[in-house]
């Protein structure tokens, strides 16, 4: 397998024309960098500035709120992973981390089927009081995310000789994850992480990161390889998921983060991962075992926020 010294920055504004030829060869380019790094930066993309900036100044308005109304929506008194997570806040054996969240996913109201089956991935999502534009900008958000995230899954599809729908119908009621995380300035001596390397569990993220830098991603010869802010991109990696459905043509690499810029670093992934009830058989041959999306994700879900979830877990 190929090593990577740098990640690639890829303009994908050719995704957006109704261009075949422009459209396959971008797909190429992501094919390749999914194969080598599992990581690249994506500049083209269309999401208007004010909504990327929208998203960072509610970040940054809600970690500015007094803690007692942060913990008023902590997670712990959610059904279903919705809300703040406090800093330090990790599963068993897993470090104290420099950072708190707040997330939410698809926000669905006791109308709903799967909130009426007493889905713990599924439920509403939780907001402050006064948070009407924090709110909105969320929203307006997470809709550009879905959009953005469902020309990736085609141009992943073609990179991988598909149709470009391919991934398409697994996606119709995901289990996308938005998070506004906060890692405050780190102090030189502190060898604590805001986020220790690890690999994400879904299908793939697209990260937004403010100027602080911090990310780092680690390639096959153990090196960790700055990922420096690019000024209007975001960062796509492949995760566990992807690697899987792939049997590995796509690689999920491990990254962490340390915020030692000397101020506040806020960033916002979105975890794009299929639905609740989508079953994943690898798309280039049969010999992996097929992987129930759901509960898959629900068990990194309940180790990750272990005091979240008090429905227990299905036997
Ligand atoms: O904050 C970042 O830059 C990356 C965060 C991350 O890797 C994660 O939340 O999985
Ligand atoms: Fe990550």
């Amino acid at each position: 397998m190929t090593d990577f010294w740098r990640i690639p920055v890829i303009d994908i504004a050719a995704l957006q024309q109704d261009d075949a030829v422009a459209a396959g060869q971008i797909a190429a380019r992501i094919g390749r960098a999914c194969e080598t790094a599992g990581f690249f930066y994506v500049t083209g993309h269309g999401v208007p500035e004010p909504v990327v900036d929208g998203v960072l100044a509610a970040a940054a308005w809600f970690f500015d709120r007094p803690q007692a109304e942060r913990d008023a929506l902590d997670v712990a008194g959610s059904p279903c992973f919705r809300g703040y997570v406090p800093m330090g806040i990790t599963g068993p054996g897993v470090p104290h981390r420099l950072l708190e969240a707040f997330q939410l996913m698809l926000d669905l109201g006791p109308d709903d089927p799967d909130v009426r089956a007493g889905s713990v991935m599924h439920g509403p999502n939780r907001w402050p009081e006064d948070g009407l534009d924090f709110r909105m900008a969320l929203e307006t958000y997470y809709s550009a995310m879905t959009a953005l995230s469902d020309r990736l899954l085609d141009a992943f599809a073609r990179a991988l000789g598909l149709d470009a729908g391919y991934f398409r119908p697994y996606f119709t009621k995901p289990l996308t994850q938005l998070r506004l995380l906060h890692y405050p300035p780190q102090p030189p001596d502190e060898d604590a992480m805001g986020v220790e390397a690890h690999t994400d569990t879904g299908a793939f993220t697209i990260l937004l990161q403010d100027a602080s830098g911090g990310l780092e991603v680690r390639n096959r010869a153990g090196e960790w390889i700055a990922a420096a802010p690019v000024p209007g991109s975001f960062v796509i990696n492949i995760g566990d998921m992807m690697q899987r459905w792939t049997e590995s043509r796509f690689v999920s690499t491990p990254h962490r983060v340390a915020n030692r810029s000397g101020r506040d670093r806020i960033s916002v992934p979105f975890f794009a991962n299929p639905d609740y009830a989508a079953v994943i058989t690898p798309v280039t041959g049969d010999r992996t075992e097929p992987l129930a999306c759901g509960p898959y994700v629900e068990a990194a879900y309940r180790a990750a926020w272990p005091r979240a979830a008090r429905t227990p877990a299905p036997v």
